[in-house]
């Protein structure tokens, strides 16, 4: 994914650009860009969303988001301010043809014709068509101009396919950036570079020397201030069909020709066209679903989800779901996908456990080879090996584990995923973006399993806030002959 760090001047045009993720994230990527050299003086962020504020009140807004998210080593008053000068703010409803389209207008009249123009949609995505229409209507897709689509696109297939249908009747499909922002972790990308760059990992990594693959994203939080969306997507919905089918995909793709986005999106569909379905009537065997009741994390009482929302309901805030990548190098090998809110810890990882060795050297047997990939926290990899137990009389094997960093080789922050994302779509490199093509075949996957959910054709589970999920899961991994990294010695 070899692509220069240089960017061209450009405007970036956020909808949605009072709200939380703008204020969270993206705001403070683009300030961290401008930190490290990669924003061009000339480049300007035009915030537009509905509430009626002057420029003025949006950039007071802007210096708080700032100020509250950047991490203390990444704060510079001089620099806030330096930031803070190419943000400007237009009161627009992006649905209306008859709103504010000239000051829209009036804004990027200042910049040349050619400028780069990055409009991002971080808003819902029911409002993306009806923006992409006045965009075009009033003549701002330009040749130099890309779409970024904030998460979900849709929540099936169906709606996935009226999201993009409606954005393409305006944007080329090389306009269109979707968003995963777990492809923008520079440790997600780092599966590719442990995968190819390393023969020791490349010459096993198939069924024949590989026994199992554990994705796991769980989190600490509950739904937060997001009850309203997160209820009507859940677990399934929320991270399974788009980031943890991502990091699938990368941990199992082919080797592609070369890193240029197609070559490297063609291998990942490729990986989600062979998911073997999981047909409805398999999905309370092959999946598990669960809600959080009332628990406790870090010493604190929690309440349950149901408490939480207030109300009653069917969304599960655990998934898990078995896959099986039918192709000849994934034969019947296990791939365990679990995601969790309100879980012991906040970690995602990938656990790859070998096949035993079959020696009958020794007076113990040996115990499956584990290469873990820690994705956040503590970014980096551990390799469990059979070793010999120095203590014993005899030759008894024992696990011996080593372990390596992902940190940059000059000791800074590992940036966040947005930084690279957001850059990556103003030089209009789309490698770290969904292809039309990924949403489609990962909703067509996941499909039969929420429709079987929501027909509760499998059961619901708890789990109490602040553990690590339901009893049902560990007797699920069970039945393939594996078990969790927490139930793991080491
Ligand atoms: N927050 C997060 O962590 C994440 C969010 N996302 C996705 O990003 C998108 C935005 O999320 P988030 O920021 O949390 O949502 P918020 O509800 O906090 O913000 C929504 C934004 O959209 C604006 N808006 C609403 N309607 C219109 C309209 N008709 N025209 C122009 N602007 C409009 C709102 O401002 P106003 O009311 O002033 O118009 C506000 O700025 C959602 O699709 C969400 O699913 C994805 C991943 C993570
Ligand atoms: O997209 C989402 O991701 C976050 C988790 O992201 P991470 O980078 O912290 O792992 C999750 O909290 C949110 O519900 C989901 O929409």
């Amino acid at each position: 994914m070899a692509h220069s760090q240089q960017t061209a001047p450009f405007d970036y045009v956020i909808f949605g650009a009072t709200g939380d993720l703008t204020m969270r994230k993206l705001l403070p990527a683009l300030y961290n860009q401008l930190r490290v050299g990669h924003v061009p003086e000339e480049a300007r962020i035009i915030g537009t969303a509905r509430s009626s504020l002057s420029r003025e009140e949006y950039v007071a807004r802007a210096r708080e988001a700032l100020e509250t998210f950047l991490p203390a080593e990444h704060r510079d008053d001089a620099l806030i301010e330096r930031f803070l000068q190419k943000v400007h703010y237009v009161t627009l409803d992006g649905t209306k043809s008859d709103h504010n389209w000239d000051d829209l207008k009036a804004v990027l009249d200042q910049s040349p014709a050619d400028r780069i123009r990055v409009f991002y949609y971080s808003t819902a995505p029911q409002l993306f068509e009806a923006i992409s229409e006045n965009l075009h209507r009033f003549g701002f897709i330009t040749p130099q101009s890309r779409v970024v689509l904030e998460k979900p696109i849709g929540t099936d297939s169906a709606s996935a396919r009226a999201i993009n249908d409606g954005v393409s009747r305006f944007f080329e499909e090389n306009q269109i950036f979707r968003i995963d922002h777990y492809l923008g972790k520079e440790t997600v990308q780092d599966i590719i570079a442990l995968r190819f760059a390393n023969p020791i990992f490349n010459a096993v990594w198939s069924a024949e020397h590989i026994q199992s693959i554990q994705i796991t994203a769980a989190e600490t939080v509950g739904v937060e201030g997001r009850a309203s969306y997160y209820d009507t997507s859940g677990a399934l919905r929320d991270m399974i069909q788009n980031h943890l089918l991502q990091v699938l995909s990368l941990c199992a793709m082919e080797a592609p020709a070369d890193l240029e986005a197609d070559s490297v999106r063609d291998a990942k569909v490729n990986v989600l066209k062979a998911l073997r379905p999981i047909p409805e009537e398999k999905v309370a065997s092959e999946t598990v679903r669960a809600q959080y009741v009332k628990g406790e994390l870090k010493g604190k009482p929690v309440p349950g989800y149901l408490e939480e929302l207030g109300d009653d309901s069917n969304t599960e805030t655990y998934a898990v779901m078995r896959a099986y990548v039918d192709t000849p190098r994934w034969k019947d090998v296990p791939f365990y996908i679990r995601t969790a809110k309100r879980s012991t810890r906040k970690v995602s990882e990938v656990i790859v456990t070998f096949r035993k060795s079959a020696s009958s050297l020794f007076r113990t047997s040996a115990t499956s080879d584990r290469l873990v990939i820690r994705l956040q926290p503590d970014e980096g990899f551990g390799l469990a090996l059979n070793v010999k137990n120095p203590a014993a009389a005899g030759f008894d094997l024992q696990h011996g584990t080593m372990d390596g960093k992902f940190a940059p080789a000059d000791g800074s922050l590992i940036p966040d995923s947005y930084e690279r994302l957001m850059l990556d779509a103003v030089r209009g490199y789309p490698a770290l973006f969904i292809r039309r093509d990924e949403v489609e075949a990962a909703w067509a996957w996941v499909e039969p399993t929420l429709k079987a959910w929501a027909a509760n054709k499998a059961p619901m589970a708890h789990y109490p806030a602040g553990s690590y999920g339901p009893e049902e899961a560990r007797r699920f991994i069970a039945t393939t002959g594996d078990a969790w990294h927490e139930d793991m010695a080491d």
